[in-house]
Formats: structure tokens, C-alpha cells, sequence
């Protein structure tokens, strides 16, 4: 299981688009995923088709109840299963400030372990800043996407952004990953995107996902239907750009996995060899030592024949 972070403390860049339409398109190709609403606005919540008026048991009740994990998690008509959001969770930035630092950091990571591994990935909305919540999110996850909307300021932020990403790998999670960077919102009859897509990829090489998000009003419209797009209108040009979004990100973790492995079975057959060596240089060692003691006790016997003669 992994958990993935969708965050840019700048607003409106498409994180709740994205995590509502790839957690579904993920769900449709059979993956078993679960979406936290980390974001006060709950808009995930109202995208996936809940009243967040009504919710009763949220992501920031988990942090006070002693109820069992499996009583905030809704199924969403989408396929994707949800911890919805409310309003109040606002609150809970204030409330973190009075625990100590490393605490105050971890909430949301000790509740993800009580979760456990039921799901194949779980997948994270950050609100638009760089507070407490949006710290606990990155805590608790392998890594991060990165959504960047293809206009003007596409890069404002992004130093404050990196920033923040690399205290919290220097502090307290050395091993958060940047998934990938994904460009939202893409016109392809306004050179200035085609100029934001090659500046983005100077800045990020490698990390951009290959998939665009194009703007596409599909994607607009679905929230107000309480829809992911996938669900409102499969065959649009939104739809299959998450669809194929869904499938890289597959692609991609699958194929890290396998570097892992190799990674950790070229390092045991390495410490394997050494030790080999080590034992052979060892049993030499004693050989020699042997030898050489042999030799001493003939030489004595020599010596002794010599004087007795
Ligand atoms: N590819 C797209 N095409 C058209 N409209 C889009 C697209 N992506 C997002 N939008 C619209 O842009 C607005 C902002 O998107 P979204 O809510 O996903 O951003 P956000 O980063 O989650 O915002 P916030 O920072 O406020 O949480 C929404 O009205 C959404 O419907
Ligand atoms: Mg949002």
C-alpha cells in the first residue's frame, strides 16, 4: 500500500480534480482505493457525491472518537472509498499548534497506520497553504503529485513548495518521494501552455507525467452532479486524460517496485559475496596460521632430534 499526496499550497490548480477523477479512474481499472479529505473546503467530499452538511463521521472526528477506522470510510457510488471532510476541520490547525512539535506533525500518520493495508493506495487532498494540515498530509505519505496549472504564474510558489518538501525529507520523512508533476488544465490553442509545459519541464525533467490534464468543461461541470467525470461523461476528452493518468501512475509503481527489489537483491547478494569472501579470507587466514604453527612444532622436533643426536 502507498500513500500519495495530492498538494500545491497555491489555490484552484485542480488538486481536488485530480484526486477525485484519478481515485475513480484508478478504482475502474480495478484498484482498491481509498480518498481522505484533508481540506476544510471538504470539495472532494461534495465532488464524490456526499452532502458535506451531513457528514457526521469525518476525518477531523477521527482525531477525537475512539471509534473503530472502518466507521468513517463511505463507499462512493464512483468506486472509491472515502474519509469525508467537513468545515470544522479547519479548527484542528489551531488545536495542533498546542502538542509537541514531533506530534503535532504525526497525527495524520498514526491514523493512516491504524488503517493499515487494506487498500492498494490511498490518496490524499491537501488544502491550498502550507500549515499544519497540509505538513501532516505530506507526513503520512510515500510521496507527493504535484498539480500545476498551465498559465502565467505556473511557477510562482514552486521554490516555497520545494522548500517545504525538503525540510519535512530532512526532518521527519526522509523518504518522501516526488511521484510526479502533473500539468493541469492545458489549452492547446494558447502558445502561452505550450511555453509553460516546456518551462515546467526544465524545472521538474524527469518527474513530469507524461499525461496532460486538458481544460476541459466535462471536468467543470461534473462536481455540481456530485460526479467524478469519469462517471458523468466516460467518453470525454477529461475522462480519458485521468484514465491515462491512472494507468502511468500504475505503470510507474509498478515499475518502481521492481528497482526496489532489484535494488535489495543486488544489496543481499552483495553482502552475501562479501561475507563469502570474508569467511574464504577467514579459513585462509586459519590455514596459514595453522601452517605456520606446524612448522613451528617440526622445527622444535628438529631441533630436539638435532640435540638428542
Ligand atoms: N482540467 C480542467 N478543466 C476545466 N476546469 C477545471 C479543470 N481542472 C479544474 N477545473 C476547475 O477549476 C477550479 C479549481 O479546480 P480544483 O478545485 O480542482 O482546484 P484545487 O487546487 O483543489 O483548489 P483549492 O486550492 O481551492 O482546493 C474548479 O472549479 C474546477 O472545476
Ligand atoms: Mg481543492
Amino acid at each position: 500500500m502507498k500513500t500519495i499526496s495530492i498538494f500545491n499550497q497555491k489555490g484552484g490548480v485542480g488538486k481536488t480534480t485530480t484526486v477525485v477523477n484519478l481515485a475513480t479512474a484508478l478504482s475502474k481499472l480495478g484498484k482498491k482505493i481509498l480518498v481522505i479529505d484533508f481540506d476544510p473546503q471538504a470539495n472532494t467530499t461534495t465532488g464524490l457525491g456526499l452532502d458535506k452538511s451531513k457528514v457526521e463521521k469525518s476525518i477531523y472526528k477521527m482525531f477525537y472518537e475512539e471509534d473503530s477506522f472502518e466507521n468513517y470510510i463511505v463507499k462512493t457510488e464512483d468506486g472509491a472509498y472515502l474519509i469525508p471532510s467537513e468545515n470544522a476541520l479547519s479548527g484542528l490547525e489551531v488545536e495542533l499548534v498546542s502538542l509537541d512539535e514531533r506530534e503535532r506533525l504525526t497525527m495524520l500518520s498514526s491514523i493512516i497506520k491504524e488503517i493499515g493495508d487494506d487498500f492498494d493506495l490511498i490518496i490524499i487532498d491537501c488544502p491550498p497553504s502550507l500549515g499544519l494540515l497540509s505538513l501532516n498530509a505530506l507526513v503520512a505519505s510515500d510521496s507527493i503529485i504535484i498539480p500545476i496549472q498551465t498559465e502565467y504564474y505556473a511557477l510562482e510558489g514552486v521554490s516555497e513548495l520545494m522548500n517545504t518538501y525538503k525540510s519535512i525529507k530532512s526532518s521527519v520523512k526522509e523518504d518522501l518521494e516526488i511521484e510526479g508533476v502533473l500539468l493541469c488544465m492545458f489549452d492547446g490553442r494558447c502558445k502561452l501552455s505550450y511555453e509553460v509545459v516546456e518551462e515546467v519541464k526544465s524545472y521538474f525533467k524527469s518527474k513530469v507525467f507524461k499525461t496532460m490534464i486538458p481544460r476541459n468543461i466535462k471536468l467543470a461541470e461534473a462536481p455540481s452532479y456530485g460526479k467524478s467525470v469519469i462517471v458523468y461523461d466516460e467518453k470525454s476528452k477529461g475522462a480519458r486524460a485521468y484514465l491515462n493518468l491512472a494507468s502511468e501512475l500504475i505503470e510507474n509503481i509498478k515499475k518502481e517496485s521492481k528497482e526496489k527489489e532489484n535494488f535489495k537483491k543486488k544489496t543481499k547478494e552483495k553482502i552475501s559475496e562479501e561475507s563469502k569472501d570474508y569467511n574464504q579470507e577467514l579459513r585462509k587466514d586459519e590455514k596459514d596460521k595453522k601452517l605456520q604453527k606446524d612448522e613451528e612444532k617440526n622445527q622444535v622436533i628438529r631441533n630436539d632430534e638435532k640435540n638428542i643426536g
